[in-house]
């Protein structure tokens, strides 16, 4: 069953080719590694799946719903989640308030309700905070819900952001470098974390990463971008021992 067909996505910004006739097909509960260069496009593949950018040409099918030039928040709720390279939460509300602002997409509550603060109100407040408990306890991040998401270490804030993604039900996550900066320890802990999420809550997942270990130890299939274009495409063992890609990437 396929999650994401991607055919033929390009764009260009004046002359050059960031993404060129990006196609992709990545199935229900896989772990697809998005790999390549600096400057390959691999981030630009993200903000076209994600409407940041509309593209030149192409088509994006999400779970059989044809989801191309669709707003970011319309493809949200359609199901793709992200994070960033660089960290982006809001830094002045507590941890659980960046998981709850996730949650905003599929609990709702009138204005009037909040305003009156009627049962309603309360009843869904529950909820929500229940269900924000739950995400961050997964992360172990339960014990800070009410600290500043700027006072947590580095690594923690990386985590917080999956965290806020997922609770926002996506079907289809995107991860962009979330090892980048970590040290060892806590790249483990991330690769376990991510191991954990995608079986919990029946996650696609595609991720971009340039820390190889991470890549070559839980992505089933990596797709190698060069120049906005494929230059592999498969299994970790086929596209990691490519000769065109360890000359382009590996042996960088
Ligand atoms: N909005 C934009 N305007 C002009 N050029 C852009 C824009 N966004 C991306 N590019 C260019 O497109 C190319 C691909 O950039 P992109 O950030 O997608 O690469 P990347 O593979 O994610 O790189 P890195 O690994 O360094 O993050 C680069 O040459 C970049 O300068």
């Amino acid at each position: 069953m396929e999650m994401l067909k991607v055919k033929n996505l390009s764009i260009s910004f004046g002359g050059l080719h960031a993404v060129d006739s990006f196609s992709i097909t990545v199935n229900k509960g896989e772990l697809y590694g998005l790999i390549g260069p600096n400057g390959a496009g691999k981030t630009t593949v993200f903000n076209l799946l994600t409407g940041v950018y509309k593209p030149d040409m192409g088509q994006i099918i999400l779970d059989g719903k044809n989801i191309t030039g669709l707003s970011p928040v319309e493809i949200n709720k359609a199901g793709i989640a992200r994070t960033f390279q660089n960290i982006r939460l809001f830094k002045n509300l507590s941890v659980l308030d960046n998981v709850k602002i996730g949650l905003h997409n599929n609990y709702n509550y009138s204005t009037i309700s909040g305003i009156f603060r009627l049962p309603s109100y309360f009843r869904t407040e529950k909820r929500m905070n229940e269900k924000a408990y739950e995400i961050l306890e997964v992360f172990g991040l339960d014990k800070e819900a009410d600290i500043l998401s700027a006072n947590l270490p580095y690594g923690k804030q990386r985590k917080l952001e999956i965290a806020r993604a997922l609770a926002t039900n996506p079907k289809l996550l995107l991860l962009d470098e979330p090892a980048a900066g970590m040290n060892p320890a806590e790249t483990e802990e991330l690769m376990e974390t991510i191991t954990i999420i995608r079986k919990k809550y029946d996650l696609t997942i595609l991720l971009i990463e340039h820390d190889m270990k991470l890549v070559a130890g839980i992505c089933e299939k990596i797709f190698v971008l060069n120049f906005g274009t494929e230059l592999a495409n498969g299994l970790p063992q086929d596209v990691l021992n490519n000769p065109e890609v360890i000359k382009a990437y590996l042996g960088e």
